[in-house]
């Protein structure tokens, strides 16, 4: 065994942890700030909707530090247990190692290896990638495997049972409350609606009696249903950092408290309470409470459908695999099955990770994936993907990507990281709400004050009522729910329609483009030219030109060239072997054929070869215009022929570039193509510019050029050879060609090849970016307009006051709200 030192670590990885209990603006607040006081945190965002932390360390930085701040702030970092089966472990210096590595593994807070039963047992952060503790324990020279299920649905499903868990005690402590309640609220609504109901209780049950059994009622609902409200407000008000807990505990609390003393002073202390404002609020401290819990109920309930997408994802994963192992067919649960896998696939079963097909052959539905309705055949050496249904036939395959590598847990986690992302307009809104809850406290105080010295009389019981309103009308929870729950709903949307916003600002980003850039071939292209047309010069002949083409040609790996391959076949010509094979990439190819110098490729290439192409000039401008990609071939440094390939544009292209004039944007192609011919490309499908014979490496200079001219450009590629500039472009859209996707220099992946989610991409972001718009107007608008009516703006000219109790309404509804337009973007229709 070798015991050399581990590597030290990096710069670690951000971590994304869980936070359960935060209920508005003002909880995300405070939790930025416990976690941003840890020593090593270089920076950190929560956000409310997605319930998550983003914290970024530095070397230093130690992340159960990071969750023991979040637990003394007063709210649940998510965290579970994992064991791993360690092998290869001889010593107690092995034992010092892996838990010194584990624990330095991103997402790990905790770590403790045991000699003896060869395991491991981690507390990871919900969400911890467990197999990149896997590859530090591995690089540290010892083999780790997971016990039990612990993949990505795993967490997921723990994270539905806890939302399951709080709506259903929410429903509990709403039913309570609102039960105890009634009574409260009906007598009290009978005291004004029915004549004679005043006499009426006074003569049965006696004011007086009727006062102790509200205190009695109404203490019940602030304790029990309501003491959620308690247990988290008063420790933060204590800490001088109230939330919106605090607010409900200070509006119901006063108005409980000022009755509570109006109900015994009279006994105890007569006098105490000035004539005419001994009244009792226990009904408005009883419905405060019973509303916000509704209200909150409904928040839960609507937050889980916002994350709906990813549990759709989530079904997509198969539970278990059934793996050949030491010989034997073994069913496995998922979580165990490791790259090098033999995997077994029936008709009917859903394929489990992702591999390539060892023998057999089979139809595979691969919808869900790439959005290609008709299934696809597989036979040996076909890529399979996880999540895929097998349709007839039956098929063996080797895993080559297991666990968080799969292409779908890929999706699912670029889906939840958007979801969870901060738009560059949250931060307006957390300045605002930051000062949100200390002003709205400040503003219920002047509110006591003005109408104690000034307001009518009993000055008190207007005092206090008022106070109590804008209280309670002004918590800022709609505020903290406008963006991120429409982003949410936006992203996963987007999802369902194969859109994955790997950086959820690429949202914001897309929303602001004034340009959509777009690669052609490939991209407005199908990607598969033929061969159309072949004319020699005088000399040679056309059966032994197209064969000596093609044999330089079945060296490259250009979409050209399998074009010209295939055009010789189709004429039953078998090409020689060609030696010597040099590819010149955005100009051509040649080869030594028959003891011949065979070029091929480009006028710019003929050129660089010292090659004259005037003899075709005319042919080449005639193919050109025809929207075909001319070639020139050279033999023995004699211009011999010129052949074009058609690759005929995608058939929705045309509607694409449509609907994104129609939105406004220029549209523009890049291309290494012909000029002419990209131009024609450009013309039938109503392009506005192209930038032709663009090398393969001068595309980023392309890119640059374009927003120097136009602003905010979105560049779309097929993401393979064109990763410079989706990464030099605003937005970078990748067509995903399903299975290899090159994710990472995109900002956006269309996992489905077809261009329509380019308009549709940025459709969305439009929808998703107004909706936020609609949600800060209603959030801010409503505490704009109603904290002055609760304060009593009105009053002096129409006498209109806000009870406590319909602005308890007004509050919960508000959130509601809310979270019911965010909604509405599950309703967005694609192109
Ligand atoms: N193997 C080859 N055989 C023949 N011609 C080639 C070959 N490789 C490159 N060329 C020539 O160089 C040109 C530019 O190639 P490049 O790969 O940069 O762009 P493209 O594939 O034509 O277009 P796009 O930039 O839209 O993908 C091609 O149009 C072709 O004329
Ligand atoms: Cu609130
Ligand atoms: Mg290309």
């Amino acid at each position: 065994m070798s015991h050399s030192a581990a590597a030290t670590p990096s710069i670690p990885q951000p971590i994304d942890i869980p936070v359960a209990g935060m209920t508005c603006a003002s909880c995300v607040r405070r939790v930025e700030k416990a976690i941003a006081a840890v020593p090593g945190v270089v920076h950190a965002a929560v956000n409310l909707a997605a319930e998550r932390a983003h914290v970024q360390l530095d070397r230093g930085g130690r992340l159960p530090d990071v969750v023991d701040a979040i637990r003394k702030a007063g709210y649940d970092p998510g965290t579970h247990t994992v064991d791993l089966a360690i092998q290869g472990m001889t010593c107690a210096g092995c034992v010092a190692r892996v838990e010194k590595v584990v624990r330095a593994a991103p997402g790990v807070v905790e770590a403790a290896v045991n000699l003896a039963t060869e395991r491991a047992s981690l507390t990871l952060v919900d969400g911890a990638d467990l197999d990149a503790v896997i590859a530090a324990v591995a690089k540290a020279g010892y083999d780790a495997r997971p016990i039990g299920a612990n993949d990505g649905a795993g967490q997921t499903d723990r994270e539905r049972a806890a939302r399951a868990a709080e709506i259903s005690a929410l429903r509990g402590a709403a039913a309570v409350a609102a039960a105890a309640t009634l009574p409260l609220f009906a007598v009290e609504m009978a005291r004004h609606a029915v004549p004679g109901f005043h006499h009426w209780l006074a003569a049965t049950v006696g004011e007086q009696p009727w006062r102790w059994v509200s205190l009695v009622l109404a203490a019940f609902v602030l304790a029990v249903p309501g003491g959620r409200f308690f247990a988290k407000g008063v420790p933060n008000l204590l800490r001088g950092t109230p939330d919106m807990n605090s607010l409900v505990v200070l509006g119901a609390g006063a108005a409980f408290l000022y009755s509570a003393v109006a109900t015994v002073a009279p006994l105890v202390a007569p006098g105490l309470l000035p004539a005419g404002t001994d009244n009792v609020y226990f009904e408005a401290a009883s419905v405060i409470v019973t509303l916000i819990l509704v209200g909150r109920l409904f928040e839960a309930r609507a937050k889980g459908r916002t994350s709906e997408a990813i549990k759709h994802l989530l079904t997509l994963q198969a539970k278990t695999a059934r793996v050949e192992r030491r010989g034997q067919v073994v069913e496995l649960p998922i979580a165990e099955v490791v790259v090098g896998d033999i995997i077994l696939v029936r008709p009917g079963e859903r394929v489990p990770v992702d591999g390539a097909v060892l023998d057999g052959s089979s139809y595979v539905d691969e919808s869900m994936i790439t959005g290609e309705p008709l299934p696809v055949e597989k036979g040996p050496g076909a890529a399979v993907v996880g999540g895929t249904v097998n349709k007839a036939g039956a098929f063996r395959f080797r895993a080559e990507k297991v666990g968080a590598a799969t292409l779908l847990s890929q999706i699912v986690r670029m889906v939840e990281t958007a979801q969870g992302a901060k738009l560059p307009i949250q931060a307006m809104v957390d300045r605002v709400t930051a000062w949100f809850v200390p002003a709205v406290m400040v503003a219920a105080l002047l509110t006591f004050a003005a109408w104690y010295f000034f307001g009518p009389a009993p000055a008190l019981s207007y005092a206090l009522v008022n106070a109590v309103a804008v209280l309670i009308i002004a918590c800022p929870c709609a505020m903290g729910l406008a963006t991120p729950t429409s982003i949410m709903v936006g992203t996963g949307k987007a999802a369902e329609l194969g859109i994955l916003f790997r950086q959820g600002d690429a949202l914001q980003g897309l929303r602001d483009v004034t340009t959509v850039a777009f690669d052609k071939t490939g991209t407005l292209t199908l990607g598969r030219p033929t061969l159309t047309d072949l004319a020699v010069v005088d000399g040679f002949e056309d059966g032994e030109v197209l064969r000596l083409v093609a044999a330089v040609e079945g060296r490259s790996e250009h979409p050209i060239a399998q074009a010209i391959v295939a055009g010789a076949q189709a004429r039953g010509l078998t090409p020689p072997v060609a030696e010597g094979f040099q590819a010149v990439p955005g100009f051509g190819a040649q080869a030594r054929v028959d003891g011949r110098v065979v070029a091929v490729g480009a006028d710019r290439y003929m050129a660089r070869l010292g090659i004259g192409v005037a003899p075709v000039a005319e042919t080449a401008a005639r193919l050109g215009g025809e929207g075909k990609s001319p070639l020139y071939v050279a033999i023995d440094g004699h211009l011999a022929a010129i052949l074009a390939v058609a690759d005929p544009v995608k058939p929705e292209a045309a509607e694409v570039v449509r609907a994104l004039h129609a939105a406004g944007l220029k549209v523009i192609m890049v291309t290494g193509d012909n000029r002419r011919t990209a131009e024609a490309v450009a013309r039938t499908l109503g392009i506005d510019d192209v930038a032709a014979e663009v090398l393969p490496e001068g595309k980023v200079a392309a890119v640059k050029d374009l927003q120097r001219r136009h602003g905010r450009v979105a560049f779309a590629g097929d993401g393979v050879n064109d990763a410079p500039a989706l990464a030099t472009a605003d937005v970078g859209l990748a067509m995903g060609a399903g299975t290899d996707i090159a994710i990472e220099a995109a900002d956006v992946v269309l996992v489905r090849g077809d261009l329509r989610g380019v308009a549709t991409a940025i459709a969305l972001s439009r929808a998703v970016l107004g909706n936020i718009r609609q949600n800060l107007a209603w959030a801010f608008g409503y505490n704009v307009v109603l904290i002055p009516v609760a304060a009593g703006a009105l009053y002096p000219l129409w006498g209109l006051l806000l009870s406590p109790m319909v602005a308890a309404g007004a509050m919960a509804l508000s959130s509601v709200s809310v979270l019911t337009n965010a909604l509405r973007l599950r309703r967005f229709r694609p192109l």
